[in-house]
Formats: structure tokens, sequence, C-alpha cells
């Protein structure tokens, strides 16, 4: 999959673009919802031939629209979406920036810029995709848009247990730790990547040492506490148990939760290797306990129960 950032106005030359099938939308997650729009287009462009593409936007609208909102976190960050779009056989991505110009855009302004300006022959997109100043374009005026440029194909909600899947949806749930809900709507378990840094050199002194994540702030990150997880690390697939708290039975002076592994059977340097998490389910809340002895022996029940979840 090949990745072309793009500004308004962008200076792609048509004639030197391939004619595409395109899914279009923000698709924070990538979850099942969105793999059913990205799934049709890419179904679409191998009927036809042609490659297919999905269009994206970044940093998130409400950065741009909302004056409160400086920052938004991701479930999927951009190098995420990167990678799983890629697995969903996507040939090329199209990062719009999303700014004030590009949201003060009229519909058709749009439309004749990113759509037809960059060779879509077809458009995949979800019931209730929006486009152009204040989302006054939408599925019923997309085809007058494209006058006939390109046609398109309207995505309808994917309900699971009655339910629409959405991105908000799927954050309610990390709020709440509900990892294993989250994991169904997404069609995968959640994960996070990050590098491995120092901490205090504390937990090899109790018997537990934890791979420190850095994890980059635009990641969301579900509710603070103790979960069963999977890491990856070149290639192979371990279990073991993330604490994602502010350790409070020895400070009070983190700001940010930190997150951290053990990983059952391991024993290695792990210091800047990248690893990935991925959540599985939560096994408790983070405690103050009175001492360190307090704290390995729940530890160690929460190895029992980790290990148990994965074994059955
Ligand atoms: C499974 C697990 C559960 C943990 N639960 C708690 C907890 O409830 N409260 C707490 O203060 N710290 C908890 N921790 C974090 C430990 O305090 C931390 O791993 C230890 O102090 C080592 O820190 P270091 O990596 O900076 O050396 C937990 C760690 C693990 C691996
Ligand atoms: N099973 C394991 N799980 C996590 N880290 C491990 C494991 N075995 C060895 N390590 C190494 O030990 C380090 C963690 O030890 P720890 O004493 O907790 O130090 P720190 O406070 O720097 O995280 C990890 O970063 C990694 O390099």
């Amino acid at each position: 999959m090949r990745t072309f950032e793009l500004t308004y106005p962008h200076s792609m030359v048509l004639n030197e673009l391939p004619e595409t099938v395109t899914a279009i939308g923000f698709f924070d997650g990538i979850h099942k919802g969105h793999q059913k729009v990205i799934q049709t287009a890419v179904r679409e462009a191998k009927e036809r031939g042609m490659e297919s593409a999905v269009i994206t936007f970044h940093p998130h609208p409400s950065v741009v629209l909302k004056k409160d909102v400086q920052h938004v976190k991701y479930l999927t960050p951009i190098r995420e979406k990167q990678e799983i779009l890629q697995k969903l056989e996507v040939d090329r991505l199209y990062i719009i920036q999303f700014n004030q110009e590009l949201a003060s855009l009229t519909p058709q302004v749009f439309v004749d810029h990113f759509l037809k300006g960059l060779h879509i022959k077809h458009m995949v997109a979800g019931f209730d995709f929006s486009y152009g100043h204040k989302g006054k374009g939408n599925m019923q005026t997309i085809q007058e848009h494209a006058a006939g440029a390109f046609t398109v194909t309207q995505v309808d909600k994917v309900v699971i247990d009655g339910e629409k899947v959405s991105s908000t949806k799927i954050r309610n749930l990390l709020e709440a730790g509900d990892m294993d809900e989250a994991a169904r709507l997404l069609g995968r378990p959640l994960s996070v990547t990050g590098f491995v840094v120092k901490g205090e050199q504390r937990g090899r002194t109790i018997g537990y040492p934890t791979a420190n994540i850095a994890v980059s702030d635009e990641t969301l990150l579900p509710k603070v506490g103790v979960y069963a997880v999977k890491v990856l690390y070149k290639n192979e697939v371990y279990e073991g148990m993330a604490s994602l708290g502010f350790k409070p039975t020895f400070t009070d002076q983190l700001v940010e939760p930190v997150l951290e592994v053990n990983i059952f059977d391991y024993n290695n340097d792990l210091y800047e290797e990248e690893l990935r998490v991925q959540w599985y389910t939560f096994i408790r809340e983070e405690k103050k306990f009175s001492g360190v002895e307090e704290l390995v022996s729940e530890i160690a029940e929460d190895e029992k129960k980790v290990r148990k979840y994965f074994n059955s």
C-alpha cells in the first residue's frame, strides 16, 4: 500500500493517477462497520480490475471545529490505520489534512478536488458520511455532485446485538474497561504499540519485571487497571499481564498512567525494543497497597487469573 498525504490544494496530476474504487471516511478504529465499507471497495476494485484506495482525514475534525478540543486520542493512530488497511489489501491511502481551509470548502469543491481530482471511478461510504462546509454534502447529494464522473455505493450501518457499531461506542467500552466487547466490535483485540523505556528498576526486585512501554500521546488507552494481554515482539506472541496506572503504592507524582507489561515465561532484555500490546480482558482495578508484600501477593493472584483466562 502506498500512502499519500494531501493538503488543500493538492498537486496530484489526474492523468498520472490510476483510476480507483475508493472508500472514504474518518475510520477511527477500523471497526466492523468501517471494515464493511473498505472491503466493499476492495472487492469492487478487484472486480473492475482497478486499484483500491482509502481516503481518510487527519487530525480528527473535532480538533479543528471545536474550540475546546486541542488534542484527540485515537483508537487507531495513523500507523495502526496503515497496518490494518494494508492487511485489508488496500492499494492506496490518501490522508487529507483536515484544517480550517478544508472545513470551509463547499461540498462541490470538495468532490471536484478530492474525488474527481484523484481519479475516483467508484466511491464507497457509510450511510452517514458527510463532506464539505458544515457537512452539507451527504449520501443524498453525492450523485448530484459527482455528475456522472463516478458512481457510488452506500453501505448500511453494521449492527451487533441490536446496536450500531461505532467509534463512540468503542470509546465508551474502553472507558469502562470492557476490552472483550470492544474486540467484538473491532473484529480484533485493540492494540497499542510503543518502545520499552526504563522505569525505576523495581519490578525485577519484586519478582515481576515489567517492560514499561512509552505510548504516543495520540493513543487512546482503556481505563486504569490490570489486564490480561498478549504481547507481540519480533513476530512472536507472548501471554502476559499489563498494569496501566499510577502506581499509587509507590508514588503520587504520576500525572499520566504508565503502561507496563509482565511477559509470562520470558526473561530477556527488552529496553528500546518495540512491543505491541493486545488487550484481552480486565482483571481488576488498580489499588494502593500498604506495602510491597501485599502488592506482590496480589500480582501473584493476577497471574493465576490471567493464565487461567488464556487456558480456558
Ligand atoms: C499485574 C500487575 C499489577 C499491578 N498492580 C498494581 C496496583 O494495584 N497498585 C500499584 O501501586 N502498582 C501496581 N503495579 C505496578 C507495580 O507497582 C510496578 O510494576 C512496580 O512498582 C515496578 O515498577 P518499575 O517498572 O518502575 O520498576 C502492578 C504491576 C503489575 C505487573
Ligand atoms: N518477563 C519479562 N517481562 C517484562 N520485562 C522483562 C521480562 N524479563 C526481562 N525483562 C526486562 O526487564 C525490564 C523490566 O525490569 P524492571 O526491574 O521492572 O525495570 P524497569 O523499572 O526499568 O521497567 C524490562 O524492560 C525488560 O528489559
